[in-house]
């Protein structure tokens, strides 16, 4: 990544910061590098001592730690006010595809239940329609009947793996099939399609759109809040 664009995300990161962040908040932190500018953005915040934080990801968890954040216990998921997350792709009507990271389960239980949503994206992933593959979460006893659901359905799906061929296992102890799809015309439905797998336990699209914020950061240093 550029030095000019990773001043964009500094940027950003304090404008989302100080713009959403209010004291004695719940706050869910996505997983990724560019979620990650946020949590450090936010060991500077006075308020810091009165957050609670849900962590989507060891990951992150890490970073929060580093910045001195408290954590919520996860049972106060009705009670969170705003997430911080990044994303893989966002196309032009604001779907977005997720799980680069392998923490879409947690994502998108945090996302599906926040009162407020930042997003928070490089140029790069703005596009006009989806052009990568989608992280499909799969409990391991379904690869193979999983798979082949989702080839019924249009898809070609792999299972993600690591150096050496290893299975990329998640935090909950499932595998991904990071699938492709010649075309996602329609990401809701095809979203409450390949849940309704059996064995799939999360879906890399994330369609909502209510009180979503997204924030795009340029090659050129700067960055933009750009709304549905
Ligand atoms: O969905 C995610 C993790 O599951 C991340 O938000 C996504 O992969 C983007 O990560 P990065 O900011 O590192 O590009």
């Amino acid at each position: 990544m550029s030095s000019l664009l990773q001043d964009a995300i500094q940027k950003l990161a304090k404008d989302a910061v100080g713009r959403f962040v209010r004291p004695n908040q719940v706050v869910g932190l996505g997983s990724g590098s560019t979620a990650a500018y946020i949590v450090r953005e936010m060991a500077g915040l006075k308020a810091k001592n009165t957050l609670l934080c849900v962590p989507t990801s060891l990951q992150i968890k890490v970073e929060a730690e580093k910045s001195g954040l408290r954590f919520a216990d996860e049972g106060r998921i009705p009670d969170i006010d705003i997430v911080f997350d990044g994303a893989d792709q966002i196309d032009g009507r604001f779907n977005m595809i997720k799980g680069g990271g392998g923490a879409l389960l947690r994502e998108k239980i945090l996302i599906s239940s926040a009162k407020t949503v930042v997003i928070v994206a490089d140029e790069a992933k703005f596009v006009k329609s989806f052009s990568r593959s989608v992280p499909i979460e799969v409990h391991p006893m379904a690869r193979t009947s999983a798979a082949k659901k989702l080839e019924e359905v249009g898809g070609r799906p792999a299972m993600r793996t690591l150096d050496k061929g290893y299975p990329f296992v998640t935090e909950n102890g499932n595998i991904i099939l990071d699938t492709v799809f010649s075309s996602i015309p329609d990401p809701e439905k095809a979203e409450l399609e390949l849940k309704g797998i059996a064995g799939v336990m999360e879906v890399g699209l994330f369609t909502r759109k209510s009180d979503v914020y997204y924030y795009r950061a340029k090659s050129d240093g700067t960055f933009e809040m750009v709304n549905p």
